[in-house]
């Protein structure tokens, strides 16, 4: 039997990503910029991106961070009930997608909308889809932590079911229900997270607490990471991969009252390519890291080609810069694949 010694992805994106602001963002932004063409970056700072002049500077403030020719920040605006026409077709050009929190569900999410109705949100959802604006969802309810994804299946029928030309994205499933939904409407899409390709919620809790894996949704059950674990190596035109790399300093992680994210960044890359060679499934995972999200957003990313190797990678225990620091995921674990430096 051959074994594969080295692996190229051309154009890698992630589609879902947290930047941060200030230091974080010096510190993480090169860690993403490194080896990825692209990202769909969260609004999510304090207070949220919902102007032009916010938009703009923090786009500049990345490609400062990220010295980036070789990496595009495509941003996203913070959803709001009233955004008006004139001003989204204004910034169309600027952005990728807006992004929709319910209110209090998430890290930085306290402003986001109190009401689910489609009726409420109607005013926005009718502007984005007539100028194809696609809406980024952080899909859960705030029922039981367990079932809040699940809940929200619901809503994402309604949306989908009433803008049928708005472009849906289903941010970070975690569920086997959210696999199930997305073949039911033309216009729903999804992006799956690195972690909860590879723990449920017995990694998080089932034995000493793991602060680094706590994230929102939480991760679930054996049978919905399999489901996310099948779509993601059969590269699902509809899914795509967006690693919710959600940096905290380790004193938010490592503390009483846990902040929620999981930093996987720096090592995303390298642990695809040992998932999708453990599943021998390495010829698709251009198409999950690159080609799907290229199709469902209609975009040409910058040229970048990663050559991974087979070489250990001793995952460093903390990244730092001036007063800010984070954790990665598998902190002073060794990987197996490498980026060829
Ligand atoms: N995923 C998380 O647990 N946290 C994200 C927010 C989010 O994506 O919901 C963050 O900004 O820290
Ligand atoms: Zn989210
Ligand atoms: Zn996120």
């Amino acid at each position: 039997m051959s074994s594969v010694t080295t692996f190229e992805i051309n154009e890698p994106l992630d589609m879902h990503l947290h930047l941060r602001d200030g230091d974080m963002l010096k510190l993480v932004g090169p860690l993403t910029s490194n080896t990825f063409s692209g990202a769909l970056i969260m609004p999510n700072l304090v207070p949220p991106v919902t102007t032009k002049e916010a938009l703009l500077s923090y786009k500049q403030r990345i490609k400062e961070a990220c010295e980036g020719d070789t990496f595009e920040p495509y941003c996203t605006l913070f959803f709001q009930n009233d955004y008006s026409y004139e001003f989204l077709e204004d910034v169309k050009d600027d952005i990728i997608g807006i992004k929709l929190y319910p209110a209090g569900i998430t890290t930085n999410s306290e402003t986001g909308v109190s009401s689910m109705d489609v009726e409420v949100l109607r005013p926005t959802l009718e502007s984005m889809s007539k100028l194809g604006i696609p809406l980024c969802v952080h899909g859960e309810t705030n029922g039981f932590v367990m079932d809040r994804e699940k809940e929200f299946m619901p809503i994402y029928e309604s949306i989908a079911a009433a803008f049928p030309d708005l472009t849906i994205i289903m941010e970070h499933i975690t569920t086997a229900d959210a696999v199930e939904l997305m073949d039911k409407y033309d216009n729903l899409h999804a992006t799956v997270t690195l972690h909860h390709l590879l723990i449920t919620l017995d990694d998080v809790a089932g034995g000493m607490l793991q602060p680094h894996l706590f994230c929102k949704p939480i991760a679930k059950r054996p049978e919905d990471r399999s489901a996310l674990l099948d779509a993601a190596l059969k590269a699902h035109p509809k899914l795509m991969f967006g690693s919710d790399s959600a940096p905290h300093p380790k004193h938010k992680k490592e503390c009483c009252g846990c902040a929620a994210g999981v930093f996987t960044s720096p090592i995303a890359l390298q642990v695809l390519t040992e998932l999708f060679e453990k599943y021998q499934a390495l010829e698709n995972l251009n198409a999950f890291v690159s080609l799907n999200a290229q199709k469902i957003y209609n975009f040409k990313p910058l040229t970048k080609k990663i050559k991974l190797v087979k070489k250990d990678f001793v995952v460093p225990e903390i990244y730092e810069y001036k007063n800010e620091n984070v954790v990665p995921m598998y902190a002073g674990e060794t990987l197996s694949w490498s980026i060829e430096d």
